[in-house]
Order: structure tokens, then C-alpha cells, then sequence
């Protein structure tokens, strides 16, 4: 049977109404339509072709990425595309860009930090690419530590001007994308200074070159950081370094919803919360968080697809040999990764409607859920971001020595979206953000005040410290009200019980820096319990198409039991469950492999991922790898010449010196 067979014969396996699941993933039929467009759009396009990006030096690559870029503008422009259609564009271009961070950044920046006046002057340009923007917060001394960034701006009551400064060399900002060869003006981090008083960080709209010729302001220096991990990937973006010689910008260019500075350098309080300052990042992470299970279905589906057309051992009587995918082995890594991509789309979704809904409240000045929302999308982004990246490397060993070939796609796919785990929190921090959260909320339990949304779990804590899971059989795990309630209790009793060792400090802050490390892990338990949950939430929807919602069941049920076998200590030290029922857990995740097994095709092809898009050869939508993987090691420079390069210099004396010796 040859690779094209195969995946025809997995699709006739089917078992549920692919076209209603695409729908289920896209979000909505809208969602489908208009992603499915922007994705042929982009793939039919020669402009936007991606073979051999690996192989371009960093000059070339980043050249072809600013071509790529203005196509994408010039056609946005024809085409009169929505900011929605744009963004599915983007992300089907599939190439990191400074454009990421004039929109993803920029402009929402000045959107959520700017007076009405600030966003009426600047969002126009900035809408209409007449500006270029980034988004300068982080130092070469400091990126976590956002209240230690050394930049000043100082107040001159004399001019009416800040005077933004770099007085050391860590004060130089380090990393912002499109910084270091594209951007003409800068969302720029500094501490405020005004009558000789520091005020905290805050946002500052700074010119950096020209809009004539492109040359930094006097006083500006500027430029690239230099290669980053892996060939292609993120060597596309000009990550910068930029330090300021007293440039003096207007007054009226500090970014002012949070705090505003008169003309004589007092400043006023308004009446939003400080923590608005970090609402760029609350946005972004969110759209991580969305961007994961991208990234993830992107893998699982060139590992899945691989995995049934790829036989190794088991032949008999001289039939065909086993599909790696058969192996129990293979399917307990796999699918568990599949299931994680539809549980983080899930999530990713409801983290949007958060999202919308804090807005919304933050519009008519209620702040209730600020907290909740930031303990959220940074929990779920390092989550969400830490399962991708490894998964990515998972599906690169589950195909074996070819999913080491830049040909599979994973190799770049890995080196693009590893940084994620960094860039806007690093993982580890942001974790110790939602410990700090969790630990708040428990302490207030003992007032009498009600946790609600994502916590309102610990509300019952005393019934969650006590309950006793009531699984019998295999089966039992299959009810969501069983499953919720062992996240649940794993949770509440790993947060009270940090909670109980914490009180036992004299010094809080002493206390939480012993005790970080276990709080990290009650902070992972929490956002485990949200993805599970949201998934389950889901579940009750009126989902239509034959056979959808069993599937997804199934998978809820993979990513939920996978789940606690790999954090069975934490299930099992806080006596949620016993060793019985943890052992019929795992009888039940086996039989759901089973199940999943002969609609695994079917679920990566509801990603409705094009070709262009997913970049390998062993993804192929038509399973024809073979033939096309000798033919594309063809294409590799290297075989330009049968006699390679260098023969004459190295290769040959070297032959001849052997032979002498042998004469010898
Ligand atoms: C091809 C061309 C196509 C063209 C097409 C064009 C169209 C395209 C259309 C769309 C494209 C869009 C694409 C979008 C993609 C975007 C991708 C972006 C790529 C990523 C780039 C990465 C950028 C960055 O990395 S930016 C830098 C990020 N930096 C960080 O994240 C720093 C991490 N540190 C922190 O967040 C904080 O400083 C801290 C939380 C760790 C600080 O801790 P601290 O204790 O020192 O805090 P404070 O004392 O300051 O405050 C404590 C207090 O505040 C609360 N808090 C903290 N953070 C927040 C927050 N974010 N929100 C709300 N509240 C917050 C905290 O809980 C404390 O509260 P208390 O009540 O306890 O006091
Ligand atoms: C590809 C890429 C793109 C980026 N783009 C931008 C951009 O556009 N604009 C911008 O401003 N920045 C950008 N950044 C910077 C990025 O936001 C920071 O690198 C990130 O926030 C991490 O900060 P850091 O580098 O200071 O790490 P550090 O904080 O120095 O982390 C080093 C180690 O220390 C640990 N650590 C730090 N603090 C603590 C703590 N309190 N407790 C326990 N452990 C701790 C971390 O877990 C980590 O293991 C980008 C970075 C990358 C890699």
C-alpha cells in the first residue's frame, strides 16, 4: 500500500462528521469560512511560498520577510480585508515579523493606556502603517523584573518635555521586536521622574528614526541583537537593542490613562487601577494562549498523519508491517497531545470571552476581575506554552530519524514557538503571579470572602478537603462530575496546604521565596483544573454533526486522565484518589486510545491545515511521503553539484595521502 493509500483508507474509517468539526474548532461557521479563505489566499499565492527559508543566510531571510510583509499590506489594501481577515492572514503567512508588533503591541498599547486624545492622533497612523511601531519594556539587566528597568524619563517643567535617558549599560533595551532595523517610533518603558520624585514605570511614545530616510534621531542608537535559535524561525524578526542620549519628546506623549503629569510636573492619579500599565500584556497573553493550540494541532498533525502511513516490524506471512500508529505506545504519546490541542482551543476560546469581558467592565470602570484576569492569562499562557513546546519535540522523536529533517517541518516549527515559554513572562514567573493569586484568595477565605469565577472552587474547600472520590469501575471515570471534582480537590488541597506551610513564616515574603517551588506546582494544578473544566464546559454545549460530541468527549477524557496518571503523586499524596482508582483510570485511557484510534486522521484533518501552511512533508494531506521526501533531499544545495565543493582542497589530498601511506 503505498503512503497516499493509507491515509484514503484511515479517512473511510471515520466515525463522525468532519466538516461540523472543523466548524467546532474554527470556533464558528464565520470563523471556518473566513479562515479557510485567508488560508488558500495565502497558500495559492507565490509571494507568500516558504520552501527554502531555512536555507537563506539572515540577511536574505529578513529581506524576503519585509517583501512578505508589504505583499501582505499591499493585499490587505486591495482586498479591503477586516482586522479579523488580516489577522488570519498573518497567521497563515506563518513568518514572524515586526508587523506582529506594531499590531499585536503597538497599537494596543496606546489603545489601552492612551487618553482619548492619544489614541485620536496616534492610532490613526499607526492603523494605516504611516508609523511603525514596537514595544521597548525589557532591558539587557532587566525583563522579569519590570519595576527594575533603569531608562528614565525625566520631567523638564521648563520645555514642557521628558527627557528619556540610558544611564547604564543594562539600561539599554533588549529585545523588542521590529526594534532593530524597522521601526520608526516605540512604546518605551521608563521610570517616571518628575520634580525630582520617582513615579513607577510607565509607557512613553518615542520616535526612534526618520520618517524621511530612515536614519535613528540624533541621540538614538540602534540595531539588531543578532541570530537567535534554529535556522528560519525567529531570525526573521529584528529583535533590537536602543539607547537613549537625552532625547527630549513633548509631554503629551506619555502614555497618561493611568497617571496624567500637568504642565508643571505634578502628577495626578486617575481613577484606574496602576496595574493597567501591564494591560498590553494581559492582551497578549491571551492571544498566546490561543496561539498554542495552533501551534500544538500544527505538530500532532504531521505526527499523526505520519505515525498511519509509517509501518515498522509486525509482518506476517510476508503481509504489510505494523502503522507505527498500532503501537499502544505510540498512541499513549500521541493522543494525548491531540487531545491537549482541542482542550487548549477550548480554553483559549473561553480566555477570550474573559478577556472581552474585562474590557468591557474596565470601560465602565469596574476593575473587580482585573486580579482573576491576570492570574488567568498568565497561568494559561505558561501552561499552555511550556505543553506546546514540549509536545512539539515529542512529535519530532514520534516520527522518528525523518521528523529530524527540516523537510518534516518540526525542527522550525520547535525553533519558532520555544521562545514563547519566554517572551511576555517568562513561565516560571508568571506561575509565581498565580501562586500569589491562589494564595490571596485562601488567605481571605477566613473573612468570609466568596472566591468566584475560576477560584469560586475553593469556596467549598472544607467539602473538597474531605470528599472521597466515588470511582468503582473503568466506566466511572467517564462522568464529568467525577473527573471536576479529583481536579478540584487535587487543587484546593495543594493550595491549602501551601497556604498552611506559608503562615508558618514570620516574613510572608520569606516564606513564598523558600516555598516557590511547591507553589509553582499548585499554581500548575489550578490552571489544570481551568483547561479541564473548560473542556467539560464545552461538552454541555449543544455541539451539532453526527458523532462530534462523543469525539470530543473522548478527548476530554484523554487529556483529563492522561493528566493525573502524569501527576499521580499530587493525586495520590493528597489522598483525592486511591492507587485502585488510579489504576482503573488508566484502564479507562486505554480504551479511549482504542477508541480515538480510527478517527485520529480525521481529527487532525478538522484542522483544515493547508499544505503551505503546515510546511511538511511527512503532514502531507495526501500521506505521499515517500516519493516526495527523495525528492525534496534533491533540493538541497549540497546535491547542486554531484562532486561537491572542496573535493579538490580536502577530500582529495586527503585520499592521496592515504594511498601514499598505504604504499608506505
Ligand atoms: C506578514 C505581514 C502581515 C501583515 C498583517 C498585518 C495585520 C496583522 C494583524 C494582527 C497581528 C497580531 C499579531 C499579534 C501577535 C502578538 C505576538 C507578540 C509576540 C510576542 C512578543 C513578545 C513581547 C514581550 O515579551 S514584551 C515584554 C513582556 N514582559 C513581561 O512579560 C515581563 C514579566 N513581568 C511581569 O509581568 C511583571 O513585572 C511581574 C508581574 C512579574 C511583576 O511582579 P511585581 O511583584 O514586581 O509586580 P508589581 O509590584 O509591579 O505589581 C504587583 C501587582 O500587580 C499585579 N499585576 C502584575 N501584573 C499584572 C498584569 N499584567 N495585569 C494586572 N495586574 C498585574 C500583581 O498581581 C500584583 O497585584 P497585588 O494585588 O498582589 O498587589
Ligand atoms: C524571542 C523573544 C522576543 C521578545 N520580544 C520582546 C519585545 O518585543 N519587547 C520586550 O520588551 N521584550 C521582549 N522580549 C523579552 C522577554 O519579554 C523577556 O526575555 C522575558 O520577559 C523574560 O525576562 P528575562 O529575560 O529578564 O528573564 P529572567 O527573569 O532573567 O529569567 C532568567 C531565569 O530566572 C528565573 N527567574 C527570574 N525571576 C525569578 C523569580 N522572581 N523567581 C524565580 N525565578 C525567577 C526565570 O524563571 C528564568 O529561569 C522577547 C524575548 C524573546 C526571547
Amino acid at each position: 500500500m503505498k503512503g497516499v493509500d493509507h491515509l484514503a483508507h484511515e479517512r473511510n474509517k471515520t466515525e463522525f462528521d468532519v466538516d461540523a468539526m472543523k466548524i467546532v474548532w474554527a470556533g464558528s461557521r464565520h470563523a471556518f469560512e473566513l479562515s479557510d479563505r485567508m488560508a488558500r489566499l495565502v497558500a495559492s499565492d507565490p509571494a507568500f511560498q516558504k520552501d527554502g527559508r531555512i536555507r537563506l543566510g539572515r540577511k536574505e531571510l529578513f529581506k524576503n520577510t519585509l517583501r512578505k510583509a508589504a505583499h501582505a499590506w499591499k493585499r490587505i489594501l486591495e482586498l479591503h480585508l477586516t482586522e479579523e481577515e488580516a489577522g488570519w492572514l498573518r497567521n497563515f503567512v506563518d513568518e514572524p515579523s515586526f508587523t506582529d508588533l506594531h499590531w499585536g503591541m503597538f497599537v494596543p498599547a496606546i489603545k489601552g493606556q492612551g487618553t482619548d486624545e492619544q489614541q485620536q492622533k496616534w492610532l490613526p497612523l499607526a492603523y494605516k502603517m504611516q508609523i511603525i511601531g514596537s514595544y521597548a519594556q525589557t532591558e539587557l539587566g532587566h525583563g522579569s523584573n519590570v519595576q527594575g528597568l533603569e531608562t528614565t524619563a525625566t520631567f523638564d517643567p521648563e520645555t514642557d518635555e521628558f527627557v528619556i535617558h540610558s544611564p547604564t549599560l543594562t539600561s539599554s533595551k533588549w529585545w523588542p521586536g521590529g526594534l532593530g532595523k524597522v521601526s520608526t517610533h516605540a512604546i518605551v518603558y521608563a521610570r517616571l521622574i518628575t520634580n525630582g520624585q520617582e513615579h513607577g514605570v510607565h509607557g512613553f511614545i518615542v520616535q526612534l528614526r526618520s520618517l524621511d530616510d530612515h536614519m535613528p534621531i540624533p541621540g538614538i542608537t540602534i540595531g539588531d541583537i543578532g541570530m537567535k535559535f534554529g535556522n528560519g524561525a525567529y531570525n526573521t524578526m529584528d529583535n533590537g537593542v536602543l539607547t537613549f542620549d537625552h532625547i527630549r519628546i513633548p509631554r503629551n506623549q506619555m502614555l497618561m490613562r493611568v497617571l496624567q503629569v500637568t504642565r508643571e510636573g505634578k502628577c495626578v492619579k486617575s481613577n484606574v487601577p496602576r496595574q493597567l500599565i501591564y494591560g498590553t500584556m494581559v492582551f497578549v497573553r491571551q492571544t498566546i494562549v490561543a496561539d498554542a493550540s495552533t501551534a500544538l494541532a500544527r505538530a500532532v498533525c504531521i505526527a499523526t498523519r505520519y505515525s498511519a502511513v509509517r509501518r515498522q516490524f509486525g509482518s506476517q506471512d510476508g503481509g504489510m508491517e505494523t502503522q507505527v500508529i498500532d503501537y499502544k505506545t505510540q498512541q499513549s504519546r500521541l493522543f494525548p497531545l491531540l487531545a491537549s490541542a482541542y482542550a487548549f482551543r477550548f480554553v483559549g476560546e473561553w480566555l477570550k470571552w474573559l478577556y472581552t469581558d474585562v474590557t468591557q467592565r474596565l470601560q465602565a470602570n469596574d476593575f473587580s476581575i482585573l486580579p482573576e484576569a491576570h492570574a488567568c492569562t498568565a497561568g494559561l499562557k505558561s501552561l499552555t506554552t511550556t505543553a506546546t513546546a514540549d509536545a512539539i519535540e515529542e512529535c519530532r522523536k514520534l516520527c522518528g530519524g525523518h521528523g529530524y529533517l527540516c523537510a518534516s517541518g518540526l525542527p522550525e516549527l520547535f525553533a519558532v514557538y520555544v521562545p514563547a515559554c519566554t517572551y511576555e513572562g517568562d513561565n516560571v514567573v508568571l506561575l509565581l503571579q498565580v501562586a500569589r493569586f491562589l494564595m490571596k484568595t485562601v488567605s481571605q477565605l477566613g473573612s468570609g470572602k466568596k472566591p468566584v469565577g475560576t477560584t469560586a472552587y475553593l469556596g467549598r474547600v472544607q467539602d473538597l478537603l474531605q470528599c472521597c472520590c466515588d470511582v468503582q469501575t473503568a466506566e466511572d471515570w467517564l462522568k464529568p462530575s467525577v473527573v471536576l471534582e479529583a481536579f478540584e480537590a487535587r487543587s484546593a488541597r495543594m493550595c491549602v496546604a501551601r497556604a498552611q506551610n506559608l503562615s508558618k513564616f514570620e516574613n510572608p515574603e520569606d516564606g513564598f521565596a523558600e516555598l516557590s517551588a511547591d507553589l509553582v506546582e499548585a499554581s500548575v494544578a489550578h490552571c489544570q483544573l481551568i483547561v479541564v473544566s473548560k473542556f467539560i464546559d464545552k461538552l454541555q454545549q449543544d455541539i451539532p454533526g453526527k458523532g462530534v460530541n462523543r469525539q470530543l468527549q473522548n478527548l476530554c477524557y484523554i487529556y483529563a486522565l492522561n493528566l493525573l496518571h502524569k501527576y499521580l503523586g499530587d493525586f495520590l499524596s493528597t489522598g483525592c484518589i486511591t492507587p485502585k482508582q488510579a489504576s482503573l483510570a488508566n484502564d479507562q485511557l486505554r480504551s479511549l486510545y482504542s477508541q480515538i484510534r480510527p478517527n485520529a486522521i480525521a481529527l487532525v484533518d478538522a484542522f483544515n491545515y493547508t499544505d503551505h501552511y503546515l510546511g511538511s512533508v511527512l503532514g502531507r494531506y495526501d500521506g505521499n511521503v515517500y516519493p516526495k521526501l527523495y525528492e525534496e533531499a534533491w533540493k538541497d544545495p549540497l546535491n547542486d553539484s554531484v562532486v561537491p565543493d572542496g573535493y579538490h582542497e580536502y577530500i582529495h589530498p586527503m585520499l592521496k595521502q592515504q594511498l601514499r601511506n598505504a604504499r608506505l
